[in-house]
């Protein structure tokens, strides 16, 4: 039995870490920390093939994202030298806008005027219509939208967060993706999990020729619109009218689609965990994502422990995995370092 740990995930995530457990039914892929500073950016990038030279290459569409916000912001931000770093945009009612930034950036004020109502509604009216769980997104972009309401409904306050097409760094994980074991992203939220999953995607369809169906619960993997983005190349995408029938949706798209690899993003609830079971007892591969920083945050969530069965009872029996470590050196390599986990390594 062996277990493979990776940690200090430098192709788009700094200091995060990859659990690969190869007998288990699930690979855990732990990701602590995000940082677009590990990017050589293209500028002049328009496919979303990786560039020859191994860089990755990031497509944000970032005007369409500003032209929702008030015009002064939209100018500010379009001057800003950090954009390509942009995180997230709050508009939150009565309450300066600001800017929040990937990595060690951190936030910022947008002007010394607060956001008026007025300016929200401009907001909303610029995007899609928000689903049962306060998310809209931009047609044909991957910027996702989440609004804040007050008791009557109304929205006070948007989150609005960058989405970026991000190509060429998931060869620290590429080898993994052959095996044809399920995965489990786990990871804090904002630390880039649906964005790897969104290249995982297009990897498996495209060059490994897998019928990839995605459970796009928020349409978060695919973007907004009925045509999913380009960066999910030849996956398909099953849309969720509303979140809680993300796990009919699951089962649906196995009995209906015939698909060898099943994408869906946030595993969370009771019935979700279930469906994956099903998923896998019918030998489809599932790749998925759930929040928590450790695999001790499994350990105490009753509904995804049980995904983690095997693993996490051997954590439990005070049993040292065998971990693989993988992270980039300086020439942007993936380096493999393999030990016995201990306590505190993070695990
Ligand atoms: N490699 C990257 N380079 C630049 N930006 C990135 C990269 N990976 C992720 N991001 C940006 O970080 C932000 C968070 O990414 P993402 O939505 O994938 O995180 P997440 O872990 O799925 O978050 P959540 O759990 O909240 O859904 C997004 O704005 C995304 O564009």
């Amino acid at each position: 039995m062996s277990v493979i740990a990776v940690s200090s995930y430098a192709v788009s995530i700094k200091s995060s870490s990859i659990f690969h457990s190869k007998p288990f039914k699930w690979s855990l892929f732990l990701q602590q920390s995000n940082s677009a500073l590990h990017f050589r950016r293209n500028p002049s990038f328009s496919s979303l093939k990786a560039s020859d030279n191994g860089f990755v290459v990031v497509e944000d569409d970032l005007h369409a994202l500003l032209e929702i916000l008030p015009q002064d912001l939209h100018e500010n931000l379009c001057n800003e030298p950090k954009r390509s770093q942009l995180l997230e945009v709050i508009l939150d009612l009565g309450r300066l806008p600001e800017a929040r930034y990937l990595g060690e950036c951190g936030g910022q004020y947008l002007r010394s005027t607060e956001v008026s109502m007025q300016e929200l509604e401009e907001a909303q009216n610029a995007v899609g219509e928000f689903g049962g769980d306060n998310r809209a997104g931009i047609e044909g972009t991957l910027h996702r939208i989440s609004a804040i309401r007050s008791r009557k409904g109304l929205i006070v306050g948007l989150t609005c967060r960058v989405g970026r097409a991000v190509s060429g760094h998931i060869d620290m994980v590429r080898d993994l993706l052959q095996y044809r074991e399920s995965i489990l992203f786990l990871g804090r939220p904002g630390v880039g999990k649906t964005t790897v999953m969104r290249e995982i995607a297009r990897a498996l369809a495209d060059e490994l020729h897998k019928r990839v169906v995605i459970v796009d619960t928020s349409n978060e993997i695919g973007g907004d619109g009925d045509v999913p983005h380009a960066a999910i190349g030849g996956a398909r995408r099953m849309q969720v009218p509303e979140p809680s029938m993300q796990h009919k949706v699951m089962i649906e798209a196995i009995e209906n689609h015939m698909p060898e690899v099943i994408i869906v993003d946030e595993i969370g609830t009771e019935a979700e965990a279930l469906a994956c079971r099903s998923i896998a007892e019918r030998g489809v591969m599932l790749i998925g994502t759930a929040h928590g920083e450790r695999l001790e945050n499994i350990i105490k969530n009753h509904t995804l422990c049980d995904l983690t069965e095997r693993s996490v009872d051997m954590l439990l029996h005070g049993k040292r995995p065998l971990v693989e470590v993988r992270k980039r050196d300086d020439q942007f390599k993936v380096v493999i370092e393999r030990w016995k986990a201990y306590d505190g390594d993070g695990i």
